[in-house]
């Protein structure tokens, strides 16, 4: 089996596709990931997950493996939310988060011999209200900081979830149903007990 290129350098991407069966190579994709004035949280994270991918062809060119990449985004009634800049930021995203639905939007981009194909996952998700304490604690774990809306639902963020619409891996980063549809698209191998 070719390993999958990862043009991200978030550990989650990587660990669900190796859970998956998948060998994964990190390979760097740098962009500047300001949100265009105006624009949509469904276009600014495909736009995202393109641009990583274009990045790390033009890094290491067009190349038969395919190179995957992908981009989280958390948007409240339609404002982008993204990772906190500290702990002052964590606070004030927990803060809208709490008692309310979001949208979490994971966008996936794979390409393979130039060509390539995205696929976006939009999950709702309703947040219990958080106490001054709760998001005081949750904020000194240091769990929220590399993480778009300042949580991980993986982690003990998971516990501030009241109700998800959508895709739990999604949330984290790399929705599998979605990404494994896209690499049969590309005509990459998956693990056997996936091909469906
Ligand atoms: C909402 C949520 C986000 N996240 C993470 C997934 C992503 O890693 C991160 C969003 O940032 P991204 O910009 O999507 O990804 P990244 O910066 O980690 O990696 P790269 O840009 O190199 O691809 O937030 C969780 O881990 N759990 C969650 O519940």
């Amino acid at each position: 089996m070719q390993p999958i290129l990862l043009a991200s350098g978030s550990p989650r991407r990587r660990e669900i596709l190796e859970n998956l069966g998948f060998i994964v190579h990190k390979i760097s994709a740098e962009i500047d990931e300001t949100p265009h004035d105006g624009e949509l949280a469904y276009d600014y994270v495909q736009r995202m997950a393109v641009e990583k991918n274009r990045a790390a062809i033009a890094q290491f060119g067009s190349t038969e493996q395919a190179i995957l990449s992908a981009d989280t985004t958390v948007a409240l009634n339609g404002h982008i939310l993204g990772k906190p800049d500290n702990a002052a930021h964590a606070h004030e995203i927990l803060s809208a988060l709490s008692g309310s639905t979001h949208q979490v939007m994971t966008a996936v981009c794979v390409s393979r011999g130039g060509r390539e194909w995205v696929a976006v996952q939009c999950s709702d998700v309703q947040f219990k209200p958080l106490s001054e304490q709760e998001i005081a604690a949750y904020i000194t774990s240091g769990e929220p900081m590399d993480k778009a809306g300042a949580y991980g639902i993986q982690g003990v963020g998971g516990v501030f979830v009241a109700h998800l619409s959508g895709s739990f891996t999604g949330v984290m980063g790399l929705p599998v149903f979605e990404t494994l549809n896209l690499l049969r698209e590309a005509g990459v191998d998956v693990p056997p007990f996936q091909a469906a």
